[in-house]
């Protein structure tokens, strides 16, 4: 079976450079039932929302996030495309971060966090999407620590396996994980150690499952009302 995870994270206007920092949404194919998310409803108005998106990987997070950010006006953080801005860099990480990557599996937070900080701090933006963060309770619990922000709102984009599967190997952006074996590999790591992060916001009442299936205009139709008031 196959999992993915998208995460978006938005911010409310804040005085201090971590406060401006929202949180994203996230996509993911689960087997949780529906009654362990919440589904979008009319009060959850912006500004003043944060938000996490979730999902897996080929699930549409980062196709969503650009217009969300766009089309609503936050500055889009994806934490996948900061990972691989390293290690096309003189980063001392590169040599790790490639090889996590190739493997489908997890970037520490010391360096995540490290790396999503030094951006809110070098951008002159004061509202964020956090896209494809945080993977694990460590990386939620080291960004909050960090950042000193929660969510108020975690989107989570469902999709099947299949289809994230699909969208995967079509991608053609030549990523060195867009391949079968590390897209499973991904969705087992979805499985262990995102999942419980999704529990976790949807235990605190802040999930709001997205169905993924669809064109790009019909989910992010799906979307739109969590930012419109
Ligand atoms: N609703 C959709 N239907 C079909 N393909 C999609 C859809 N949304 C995105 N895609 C495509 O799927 C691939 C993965 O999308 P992407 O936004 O990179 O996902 P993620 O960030 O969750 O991994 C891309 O090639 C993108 O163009
Ligand atoms: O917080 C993060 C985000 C990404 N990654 C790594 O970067 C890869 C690609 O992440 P991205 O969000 O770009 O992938 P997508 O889900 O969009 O396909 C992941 O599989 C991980 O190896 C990570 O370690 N920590
Ligand atoms: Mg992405």
């Amino acid at each position: 079976m196959f999992r993915r995870v998208t995460t978006l994270f938005t911010s409310a206007p804040k005085p201090s450079l971590l406060n401006q920092v929202a949180y994203g949404c996230s996509l993911y194919t689960t087997r949780m039932s529906d009654s362990e998310h919440r589904h979008v409803h009319s009060d959850c108005g912006y500004p003043g929302l944060k938000e996490l998106c979730k999902g897996g990987p080929g699930v549409g997070k980062g196709t969503q996030c650009t217009r969300i950010a766009e089309t609503y006006g936050f500055t889009h953080l994806s934490v996948g495309d900061l990972l691989r801005n390293e290690i096309s860099s003189t980063s001392e990480y590169g040599d790790m971060i490639l090889e996590t990557i190739t493997k489908g599996k997890i970037v520490s937070s010391e360096v995540t966090v490290k790396l999503l900080k030094k951006a809110i701090e070098t951008s002159e933006a004061d509202r964020f999407l956090v896209d494809g963060f945080p993977r694990t309770e460590e990386n939620r619990v080291a960004y909050e620590q960090i950042i000193g922000i929660e969510p108020e709102v975690v989107l989570f984009f469902d999709c099947d396996e299949e289809e994230m599967m699909k969208r995967v190997l079509h991608r053609n952006q030549g990523r060195v994980d867009d391949n079968i074996d590390t897209t499973i590999e991904r969705l087992k790591v979805f499985e262990a150690y995102t999942l419980p992060v999704i529990r976790y916001y949807t235990e605190k009442g802040k999930l709001y499952k997205i169905n993924a299936i669809g064109t790009e205009d019909e989910i992010f139709e799906r979307v739109r009302p969590i930012f419109s008031t």
